[in-house]
């Protein structure tokens, strides 16, 4: 009987609505003082037969029958309640969706409680009947769905109830949804049919915090600290700060810079976006792609010192063969042409993508540079409050060799895990060496041969630093006696020269007193 309530309600409504079109009908044929009468007790029997309110939730807000925002909401909140109770149910792939969303079918019935109150939503579907032939029937086809409530509880539903539910529905397609690996388009695609700024995959890098390979503090200080970050709107709000935050990410190549942006990313349920700042051409674009960046993103730009040449102007530049230029065609020219030329994008323009005040449009965003060498950076650009934390990540140490045992060969202790301690400790190997190394190489390969491979690989990697470090040392002693080589002959010349000039002066004054 409740089950059906919503329905009958619309029933009763669409009785008395019927009722009411006949009064309005027949209300202009009577006098004056009559018609008075009839609209107030018409309306008092709507009030006392009909006690319910409906409101009704498009499924397009517009022309180009974009879905709404609240009703795709609406739809993951009914969602998890429809499942459990509903008969009927519709299973699709919904765009962006990691899994089947089920959701009531057409005319199928939920009912909800909030604070004790019942409410009714029913989805409702329209098909307009058809006047013309169309080779697309079903692209009139209509739906919404349709809330009842008593009137009483008028504003608890359309304040506290209807917030809840869109909050509660936008959670659960976050958490639904498939997140995306973003790159930067060409300029010249942008306007193009179809151009988009960013293109976008799937993003599935398996990459986690417990899979990184990392000293545990040093983790879970991270870890804290995006934590904190995420639910800092309120915060962030008070202190009056755009909502964003800055990580430098330094150190050698293989230790991992890239795989934490990944595990972040996991981590935050944050899309990447990117951003190749070599294709980018000037200040101007840099702006407009930031600005289609959505809320919920980590902007990356990778190898920042190899981006941009922080005097102002790109380092990278194409070499171009003239000749064979010549006998292309002029648009392949043209493109070729502004492909090559110089980016514009300046450091004060780089800056301005950190701290302009656009930059916070669009709510929580992370911005990561990474870099191989953070000495070579213009401390403008990474300074506190620009990169909020920087993050060095360095050669393998024990604790992150654990991680990295447990992950590749689920191992927690082993008689070798001594050795391997003592050798990193003397030697330099990325975390990127010594997972290679930990990797069998045939299926038959147990974990005491891989563990043994790693030990034969970091004694070499010793053997070769101490190879490398006695020929530096000796070619630095080669430059150096080289060097005092030089000097003295230097000092040989000059000195032959000013005895030369004080022989020359004395035969002269003989010459004189002859
Ligand atoms: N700290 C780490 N924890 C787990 N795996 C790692 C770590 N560092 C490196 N690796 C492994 O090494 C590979 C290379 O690492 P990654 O690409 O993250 O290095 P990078 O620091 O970004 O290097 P580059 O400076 O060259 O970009 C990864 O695919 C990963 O498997
Ligand atoms: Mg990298």
């Amino acid at each position: 009987m409740m089950m059906r309530m919503g329905e009958m309600g619309a029933q009763l409504g669409s009785v008395i609505a019927s009722v009411m079109f006949v009064c309005t009908i027949f209300r202009q044929y009577l006098p004056l003082q009559l018609r008075y009468y009839v609209d107030k007790y018409s309306h008092k029997l709507v009030k006392l037969f009909y006690p319910y309110i409906q409101i009704t939730f498009d499924e397009n807000t517009d022309e180009f029958r974009r879905r709404s925002e609240v009703y795709s909401a609406i739809q993951s909140y009914l969602s998890t309640k429809s499942s459990t109770i509903v008969r009927r149910l519709k299973a699709h792939d919904a765009k962006d969706s990691k899994s089947l969303v089920l959701a009531m079918d057409d005319n199928e019935e939920v009912t909800d409680e909030f604070q004790g109150i019942k409410v009714w939503w029913v989805l409702v579907k329209r098909v307009p009947q058809q006047t013309s032939f169309s080779f697309y029937p079903q692209s009139d086809e209509k739906k919404h769905y349709k809330l009842t409530f008593h009137r009483h509880h008028r504003d608890v539903v359309t304040g506290a109830y209807l917030e809840h539910v869109i909050k509660a529905g936008k959670a659960i397609t976050v958490g639904n949804r498939q997140r995306k690996l973003n790159v930067n388009n060409p300029s010249q695609n942008w306007y193009t049919y179809r151009g988009t700024m960013w293109s976008h995959v799937v993003f599935e890098h398996p990459a986690t915090f417990e899979t990184l390979a990392l000293h545990p503090k040093k983790k879970e200080e991270i870890v804290n600290d995006l934590i904190k970050f995420s639910k800092g709107k309120e915060y962030y709000a008070k202190i009056g700060k755009a909502w964003k935050r800055g990580y430098l990410l330094y150190g050698p190549p293989g230790t991992g810079k890239s795989t934490m942006i990944a595990a972040m990313s996991n981590l935050m349920n944050y899309d990447v976006y990117d951003l190749e700042l070599t294709t980018v051409k000037d200040n101007t674009e840099l702006r407009k792609l930031l600005i289609d960046t959505p809320s919920k993103s980590i902007i990356v730009i990778e190898d920042i010192d190899c981006s941009l040449d922080l005097t102002g102007q790109r380092k990278k530049k194409k070499e171009k063969d003239e000749e064979d230029n010549e006998e292309k065609d002029p648009v392949k020219k043209k493109m070729e042409k502004e492909e090559s030329q110089p980016s514009k994008v300046t450091l004060s323009g780089l800056l301005n993508f950190i701290d302009g005040i656009w930059s916070a449009c669009g709510g929580e965003r992370l911005i990561v540079f990474t870099t191989n060498y953070v000495d070579k950076l213009d401390p403008a650009l990474i300074r506190r409050g620009r990169m909020d934390k920087h993050i060095e990540l360095s050669y393998c140490c024990y604790e992150a060799f654990k991680v990295l045992a447990r992950n590749y060969l689920d191992l927690e202790s082993h008689e070798l895990f001594e050795t391997i301690e003592r050798l990193l400790g003397e030697t330099n190997m990325t975390p990127a060496d010594v997972a290679e190394n930990l990797m069998p190489n045939s299926v038959t390969e147990d974990a005491d041969s891989c563990l043994k491979n790693l030990i034969e690989a970091i004694e070499t990697a010793k053997k070769e630093a101490r190879r490398k470090a006695e020929e530096e040392e000796a070619s630095r002693k080669a430059e150096e006696e080289a060097k005092l080589k030089a000097e003295k002959e230097e000092e040989e010349k000059e000195q032959s020269a000013k005895d030369e000039v004080k022989c020359n002066g004395t035969s002269a004054k003989e010459e004189d007193v002859k």
